[in-house]
Formats: C-alpha cells, sequence, structure tokens
C-alpha cells in the first residue's frame, strides 16, 4: 500500500470512529422524529417496495430503525430480508423475514431470523455510517456490502438510508466501492446522478418507482 492509501484508511477510521459516537449521541426524540421522515420517505417514494422482495437491516449502534417500514410493507404485501454474515470475507445472505419471525443473534449482536430460507432480493434498504456527495457509503470497513453487492447479477435496487449528520464532501471511493442508487435522510429523498446527490421530491421519486 502506498503513502496515500495508508492516509486515506487511517483517515475512514478515524471518520468511522468519530460518526458512530456522533450518531450514538443523536438524542431519542430527535432520532424518533429523523427515523419517522425516513419511514415516510421510503413508503411514499418506492410503491414499487409493496411487490418486490427487499433486504433491510436489524437496527444496530444507532442505525435509522427500519422495523417499522419493514412491518409496514409486509403488511401491504411486500417480501423482507434480513442479512446473515457468513463469513469475514464472505458475501451477506439475504434471510426471509416477517413480524413474528423467530430471531438469532448472528455475529456482532446483531439479530436475523431463525430457520428460514434464503432468498434473492430486488432492492436493497442500505445503513450508512457516513456517505458522501457522489452517492458513495461509508460503513464499517469489513466492506460487506461491497462485496455481497458485487456478487449480485443483476444488481438490486440500493436506498442508502442515514441522518444528514454523517454526511461527508466524499468518503475518497476506491475502486471497489459502488455508489447508491438513492439515499434517503430526514431532509429528503436524493437520487445519484453523475453530477452528484440530487434532492427529489417523493412525488418524483413515487413517480420513477412506480413498478407498474
Ligand atoms: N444493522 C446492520 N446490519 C448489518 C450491517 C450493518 O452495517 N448494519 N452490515 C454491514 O456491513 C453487516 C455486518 N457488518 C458489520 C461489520 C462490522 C461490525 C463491527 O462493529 N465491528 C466491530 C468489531 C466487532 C467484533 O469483532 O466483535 C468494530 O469494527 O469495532 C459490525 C457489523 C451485515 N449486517
Ligand atoms: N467486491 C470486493 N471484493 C473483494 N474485496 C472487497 C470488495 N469490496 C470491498 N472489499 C474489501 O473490503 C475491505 C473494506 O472495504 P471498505 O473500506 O469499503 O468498507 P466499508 O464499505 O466501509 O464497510 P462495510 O461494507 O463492511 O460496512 C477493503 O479492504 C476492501 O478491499
Amino acid at each position: 500500500m502506498n503513502d496515500i492509501n495508508v492516509t486515506t484508511q487511517d483517515w475512514k477510521k478515524q471518520q468511522r470512529m468519530r460518526l458512530r459516537k456522533l450518531r450514538l449521541g443523536i438524542s431519542a426524540t430527535q432520532r424518533a422524529q429523523w427515523s419517522h421522515a425516513i419511514t415516510l420517505a421510503l413508503l411514499k417514494g418506492f410503491p414499487v417496495f409493496e411487490r418486490q422482495r427487499i433486504g433491510f437491516y436489524w437496527p444496530y449502534q444507532g442505525e435509522y430503525d427500519p422495523i417499522p417500514a419493514m412491518a409496514h410493507l409486509h403488511t401491504r404485501g411486500a417480501t423482507l430480508a434480513l442479512p446473515k454474515v457468513i463469513g469475514k470475507n464472505t458475501p451477506l445472505r439475504f434471510i426471509k423475514w416477517w413480524p413474528e419471525a423467530v430471531m438469532s443473534q448472528g455475529k456482532y449482536g446483531i439479530s436475523f431470523p431463525a430457520n428460514t430460507q434464503e432468498i434473492a432480493i430486488d432492492s436493497l434498504i442500505v445503513p450508512l455510517l457516513g456517505f458522501d456527495e457522489q452517492g458513495y457509503r461509508l460503513g464499517y470497513g469489513s466492506g460487506y456490502f461491497d462485496r455481497t453487492l458485487a456478487a449480485m447479477n443483476p444488481p438490486p435496487l440500493t436506498v442508502g438510508v442515514a441522518f444528514e449528520a454523517l454526511r461527508l464532501p466524499t468518503i475518497h471511493p476506491q475502486p471497489h466501492d459502488i455508489p447508491m442508487d438513492y439515499i434517503v435522510t430526514e431532509q429528503s429523498i436524493f437520487l445519484r446522478t453523475s453530477s452528484g446527490l440530487t434532492p427529489l421530491p417523493i412525488a418524483d421519486c413515487a413517480s420513477r418507482n412506480q413498478g407498474v
């Protein structure tokens, strides 16, 4: 690794620590308010989700809590899945979830559904520890989502979710980093375009993502 990369890796480590602390420090009231805005944007901006198989996640360390959105989409007919960590350098597997599913403790203490089957997914909701103006993601640094997306053909529609406080000018993307198609924050839905993240009114997003 050359000096530039060493510096970038150190910077990423520092940012991960800073953003993790920052996110855990958000008050419960603030988090609930922001989370509600994200849930509404996901449900209203992506009507297609009601007819899809969607990979979500089980919230961890102050991430946006997607369970209300998952429960609602389930009642509307969507098929939902959660990621299961198989091993360090292995893509995540998506395991079918529904509101009463029995859960097991996975790696890192993140729950996943017990005794249910792996399914293919059409869309993926991705938790962002940080994100940048071009739609790139900073995660915990294990490369699970990048490795998972790289192995999926065709790739799913990717919707990153985060709070605005986690935005950075650039995460200094590397060749393996895959940008999100959309990012949803408490402020807006953003579409990734060649000139960067572009705010998209919910109704415009919905007409692009009707899926019928
Ligand atoms: N909610 C949620 N689920 C997810 C992810 C995520 O980002 N959020 N993942 C997205 O990739 C995968 C899990 N990836 C993770 C990678 C590293 C750590 C982590 O906290 N590592 C600690 C060391 C923990 C240990 O070894 O016990 C650390 O870096 O300090 C957690 C999850 C799959 N499930
Ligand atoms: N498609 C891939 N194939 C092989 N290795 C990969 C791939 N994607 C990422 N990696 C490796 O994974 C490691 C972590 O990547 P990166 O720093 O982008 O993590 P991250 O996206 O922040 O974390 P995570 O996805 O776990 O939340 C890097 O060493 C990278 O080389």
